[in-house]
């Protein structure tokens, strides 16, 4: 819900709209979103004939032996339901209108059809879960007690001049109504819960409708009472570190006393890997004090010393001028190179806002990744600052919410479903790292991109939109790309490249031309180098004798970096099941035939034969013995993970000190938080990890980035892996040299020769979209291309394909779209459900008549379940 005027307290107050000259009324039934836990479809109530609704107008409806919340999702003309129209029960109230404000309805209107998913899901996606039901609603008096003829004579109620000329200005009232209404009077505010109202008097709601009628009162949505303050424990440091102590619990009194000499208890006992006994034992030596503190239930980081403005380098200075000079809507890619200061321009386009009274709504990734960023902001904004996401729990989430309905300029850092927080007033919306494919959601639907959300909604805020990254998604860039083309492009890009640019030339922009502007940080802060990428080709250490995961560059790279006091991140890339098998002694890859990708390695259980297979055709074969390129035996399926490494790092370098960093050991909440302060202080060499190494560190003693095999990212088989490759990896190697002493990269990979390998050696991001974005339009992918993703999935093996199969053959008499597949998905069976996928691949601008999802749906026996992903980033 939004507030359109701040100054109105918390929840929206508000009136049924009623018209009583509007002559017939031809929607007399409502399908309605009922508020209650576990229920998920649309009831249909009728209209009582006074009440005019409008979709998105909460109400409240008889449900059961209840009376519950409810949204208003559409007007019917005739009920829709096999049930004799008397039966169908009446909507009781209108509790309160514009509780959506127009362009947000519309928002998720729109994302509802482009998804095809029914509205009541996305709405679900919007909203706090039973944020209606443990709302209360209230009613109290207009202007409070005895304002009667003030609130007749202004609000022009009917009758008002019978009244001037009465004795008793209520006398035209029902009972009922004035019984209410005397009940209310008594009340020292004037004010009392719904519920309460119903208990006194009989039937209260019709005085109440009555009363509302004649705006002697306003009904309006209390937002529930946190149900108990929060309590946890904190440690303080309290006596001078002395001799009487143990190693250990000095330890523990240093870190308390690195910190500021005050921890919650549960992160001081993470941090030094400690039990609440040595505590304990501390308290009574009376080294430290164990209080209860109330926390607020939106999350809080440790609090920061302020931070001011940096003055901005040029490049900086000059994309801030253009994002703050934009009136309205408009498209910004903001491509800056790692350690570029990308975050500065987002802090100083946003402070100008906040006196400005609007709000900003910042999304990113993954926010337990960006412990830095959200720290960035809190030094600058203070309080401003909330995080939403959905890792919050119930409470949590729903105290942000009440945050954000205050009206108040804040700045909103979330994840992507954060692009539905109902910020009021907002004047930008921010991506950061853009291309990051965790900013689409593959299932449940609807199977949004945050990216494409944002944009709506920039639009239909009519506020500009953001879109950061060094490494760009193919799909902003061709959007911003398309205006360069009509001569838009400032001369930014002249000097952006170390090698001069050849502009890709997209023929079609996908999407139609609006306000767009390319911006442009070439260069690192203080001018600091990109980090040197030296790229080892493991096929010739093999050759020469060394059977290590370890190049020799690197494993020597490793031995110094305790010599010189440095640090260091070790990337792995691990990825499920899904391998592709490649020979170790040549490089050969095997592929599929038909398609330009590699075969998949399949082994589902213990005695079945290794499969490789297509997920695109479903071509397959048997996992051949010998490279058929060079008949080595040595042919391998990719795939060492993080723990495999680590085994090695401490088998061949036990002086290392080592944190691991993946999704095995930040399981805890916080614990990203506690493994990356420990390595900022210095409490390990290296950090190994995956994937969330790559998303935004900046830790200025990081001089040394290790990838162990990049060939896990190169060859998956999907039409994005090169794309996705070249974005981790120039992500991972932006990872080094952000601080005074240079950087350096070692990528580890059997494809030295690779185009992906090639760009990223030479930070060249414009040779690489071009060769890219060529093979994408010869085949008719993104962007130039839409593609739709079936997925079937059945407990049933034979069903599950055979519905594929009948699905893929109906859809294939149809002419406008290719249909690839269908195709069992990488990994075929999920918890115990067996998987199919069909690809449909159609033209952006002829947008051709799409398949009746409903027909579609009518093939699926009920053991079958279909999901619709639209623009699909996962197909594997
Ligand atoms: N104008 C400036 N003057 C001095 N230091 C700056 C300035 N702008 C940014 N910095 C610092 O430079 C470092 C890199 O900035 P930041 O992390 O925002 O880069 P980035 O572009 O987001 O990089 P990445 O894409 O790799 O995450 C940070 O430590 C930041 O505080
Ligand atoms: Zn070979
Ligand atoms: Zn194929």
């Amino acid at each position: 819900m939004y507030i359109n005027d701040v100054k109105l307290s918390p929840l929206l107050v508000s009136e049924p709209s009623q018209s009583y000259q509007s002559g017939i009324t031809v929607n007399r039934w409502v399908e309605v979103l009922v508020d209650c836990p576990g229920s998920t479809g649309l009831f249909t109530y009728r209209l009582p004939a006074q009440l005019e609704i409008k979709p998105g107008d909460i109400l409240s409806v008889p449900f059961g032996a209840q009376q519950l919340g409810a949204i208003a999702i559409r007007l019917l003309a005739q009920p829709n339901v096999d049930l004799p129209p008397e039966k169908i029960r009446e909507v009781e109230d209108i509790v309160s209108v514009g509780f959506f404000p127009s362009a947000y309805w519309e928002l998720l209107n729109r994302v509802a059809a482009y998804y095809y998913t029914p509205l009541i899901q996305v709405i679900r996606v919007a909203l706090p879960p039973g944020l209606l039901g443990r709302s209360q609603r209230r009613i109290r008096l207009v202007g409070g007690r005895g304002h009667t003829s003030t609130a007749l004579s202004t609000r022009g109620a009917v009758g008002s001049s019978y009244l001037l000329a009465s004795p008793d200005p209520l006398a035209f009232l029902t009972p009922t109504a004035r019984q209410v209404w005397e009940l209310l009077q008594a009340q020292s505010a004037g004010d009392y819960s719904f519920v309460y109202l119903q208990q006194k008097v009989k039937s209260a709601y019709r005085g109440i409708r009555e009363l509302l009628r004649f705006g002697l009162v306003e009904s309006y949505l209390e937002p529930p009472r946190l149900t108990r303050p929060k309590l946890q424990k904190a440690v303080t440091l309290t006596g001078t570190i002395d001799h009487d102590l143990t190693t250990r619990q000095r330890e523990i009194l240093e870190v308390l006393r690195r910190h500021g000499g005050e921890l919650w208890q549960n992160e001081l006992l993470q941090i030094c890997n400690a039990s609440s006994s040595i505590l304990k034992t501390l308290t009574q030596k009376g080294y430290i004090v164990i209080e209860e503190r109330e926390i607020l239930r939106t999350e809080q980081g440790p609090a920061l010393a302020g931070d001011g403005a940096k003055s901005l380098t040029v490049a900086q200075a000059s994309a801030l001028e253009t994002i703050q000079t934009l009136d309205g809507f408009a498209e910004v890619l903001l491509h800056g190179v790692t350690g570029s200061g990308k975050t500065e321009v987002y802090l100083q386009a946003i402070a100008p806002l906040l006196n400005q009274g609007k709000s900003a709504l910042v999304l990113v990734p993954e926010i337990g990744l960006t412990p830095q960023l959200t720290d960035r902001f809190r030094a600058r904004f203070g309080n401003k600052v909330s995080v939403y996401h959905s890792a919050l729990s119930d409470g949590e989430r729903y105290d942000t919410w009440r945050q954000m309905l205050t009206g108040e300029p804040q700045v909103v850092i979330g994840t992507r479903s954060a692009v539905f927080a109902p910020l009021p007033n907002l004047g930008l919306i921010i991506l950061d790292e853009e291309h990051d494919s965790s900013f689409k959601q593959d299932s449940p639907i609807p199977t949004y991109h945050a990216r494409t959300v944002a944009q709506w909604r920039a639009e239909l805020e009519n506020c500009p939109l953001v879109l950061g990254s060094a490494t760009p998604s193919l799909e902003s860039w061709v959007s911003v790309g398309g205006m360069r083309e009509q001569g838009e492009m400032g001369e930014m890009r002249e000097q952006y490249p170390p090698h001069p640019p050849h502009p890709p030339h997209p023929p079609h922009p996908p999407h139609p031309p609006h306000p767009s502007h390319y911006l442009s940080l070439p260069e690192r802060i203080n001018s600091r180098p990109l980090p040197p990428v030296e790229i080892v080709d493991m096929r010739q250490e093999l050759q020469q004798g060394n059977r290590s995961i370890f190049s020799r560059s690197l494993q020597e790279a490793l031995q110094q970096l305790q010599e010189r006091k440095q640090q260091g991140i070790l990337f792995i890339h691990r990825r499920g099941h899904s391998t592709f098998v490649s020979c170790r002694s040549c490089g050969y890859v095997l592929e599929c035939p038909h398609c330009d990708v590699s075969l998949a390695y399949h082994h589902t259980e213990e005695k079945a034969p290794e499969l490789l297979r297509c997920h695109y055709c479903n071509y397959a074969r048997s996992h051949p013995k010998f490279c058929p390129d060079c008949s080595s035996p040595y042919l391998k399926f990719f795939g060492s993970g993080t723990q495999r490494v680590t085994q090695e790092l401490a088998r061949q370098f036990p002086e290392l000190r080592l944190i691991r960093f993946d999704s095995d050991t930040t399981r805890n909440k916080g614990s990203h938080r506690t493994l990356l302060t420990q390595f900022a202080n210095g409490e390990a060499d290296l950090l190994v990890g995956t994937q969330m190494l790559t998303k935004g560190l900046d830790l200025p003693q990081v001089t040394l980035v290790g990838v162990v095999a990049a060939d896990g990212l190169l060859n998956l088989s999907d039409y994005r892996a090169s794309e996705r490759a070249f974005q981790t990896l120039t992500q991972v190697a932006g990872r080094a040299g952000r601080g005074d002493d240079p950087g350096r990269v070692i990528v580890q990979t059997y494809t030295t020769e690779h185009q992906v390998i090639a760009a990223v050696r030479s930070h060249d991001y414009y040779s690489f979209s071009q060769a890219e974005l060529e093979q994408r339009q010869a085949l008719n992918y993104p962007p130039y291309g839409r593609l739709i993703l079936l997925r079937l999935s059945s407990l049933d093996p034979i069903q599950v394909q055979n519905t594929a199969q009948i699905i893929a053959t109906t859809l294939s008499t149809e002419e406008e779209f290719e249909i690839l597949g269908p195709a069992p998905a990488s990994i075929l069976r999920v918890a115990n459900r067996y998987r199919w996928q069909i690809l449909i691949k159609f033209a952006p601008d002829a947008l051709p008549q799409l398949p009746d999802w409903e027909e579609v749906r009518s093939l699926c026996p009920q053991s079958v379940s279909l999901t619709i992903d639209v623009d699909p980033i996962n197909i594997m």
